[in-house]
């Protein structure tokens, strides 16, 4: 395996690469989450390329982007244990934005004037940075196949509708959501979590299932279904529920009455301590 640091070096080994690559773009401090992906990816291609950078622009001001949890050495014994080929980790911000960047990609999918409750309303600069950055991934790597997990589903669908868009030849392959025992979605963030905080952040979990346990018996109202998620979730002392969505997995957008009677995707979102956690179910 090589760790590669610098724009140069990554563009120039690249041109040698003639077998199919599969990308595997993170931010490190790598989890199993991450490790289904690259598994996926190593199943698939010749060639596995895992980038690790903690991309500046999908960070707003106030949030977390100097304390991001980081382990370039834990990540790179990871990756060398996966058989991943390339390391991609750009050792400054600067490789992927130099001097004078003004250039972003912006996607549409789930702004707040179709989803006043989703990632892009909550973090109105979130999927710009995070489209702009892999756009330029895609562009620096040229893979053949792209990994992102569900956990992140309204990324998944801003990247999916990107490659569309942009006319991107990259097959974006989606790996489920992998779980710790009690239900709680893998997430680097989760290291933010006193353990008085992680009991209670299966609430996210269980927020989940009460959704699916209610469209089993047959609910089907929207809004009196977000009620009784938020009733759970207000159960809980010290969670601030940032939103609960009942929108299309594509297109984000928001359904108002009733649940269709497929492609439903229930997301939550909310904050526990330092910890800003999301999660995400399909109904139907
Ligand atoms: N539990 C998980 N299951 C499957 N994929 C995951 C999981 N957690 C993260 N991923 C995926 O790994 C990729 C890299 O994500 P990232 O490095 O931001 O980790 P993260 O755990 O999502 O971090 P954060 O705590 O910032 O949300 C993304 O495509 C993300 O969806
Ligand atoms: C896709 C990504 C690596 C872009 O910075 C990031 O948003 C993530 O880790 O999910
Ligand atoms: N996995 C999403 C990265 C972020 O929250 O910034």
């Amino acid at each position: 395996m090589q760790l590669i640091e610098d724009l140069e070096t990554f563009l120039n080994t690249r041109s040698r690469i003639k077998e199919d690559i599969g990308l595997v773009p993170t931010m490190g401090f790598l989890h199993e989450g991450h490790k289904a992906l690259i598994r996926e990816a190593r199943k698939d291609c010749s060639i596995v390329i895992v980038t690790i950078f903690i991309n500046p622009t999908q960070f707003a001001p106030n949030e977390d982007l100097d304390t991001y949890p980081r382990n370039l050495p834990g990540d790179l014994e990871i990756c060398e244990q996966l058989g991943v080929d390339y390391v991609f980790a750009p050792n400054s911000f600067s490789v992927l934005y130099p001097e004078g960047f003004c250039t972003f990609v912006e996607c549409k999918i789930g702004l707040p004037e179709t989803n006043p409750s989703s990632e892009g309303a909550f973090r109105p600069h979130f999927f710009r940075g995070v489209a702009t950055v892999v756009a330029k991934l895609f562009n620096i790597v040229r893979p053949n196949k792209a990994y992102f997990g569900q956990k992140d589903a309204q990324q998944c669908a801003v990247i999916q509708r990107m490659v569309i868009d942009l006319n991107q030849n990259v097959d974006i392959v989606v790996v489920p959501t992998v779980r710790e025992k009690d239900g709680l979605a893998m997430s680097s963030r989760n290291a933010y979590l006193s353990v008085e905080e992680r009991e209670k952040a299966t609430i996210l979990y269980r927020m989940l299932q009460k959704a699916k346990e209610l469209y089993t018996a047959g609910m089907l109202d929207v809004n009196r279904m977000k009620e009784e998620l938020e009733n759970l979730a207000a159960q809980v002392d010290g969670f601030h529920l940032h939103y609960v969505s009942i929108c299309n997995p594509k297109t984000f957008k928001e359904y108002e009455n009733q649940i269709p009677s497929c492609d439903t995707l229930v997301c939550v979102a909310g904050t526990l301590g330092k910890a800003r956690l999301i999660d995400n179910i399909l109904l139907n």
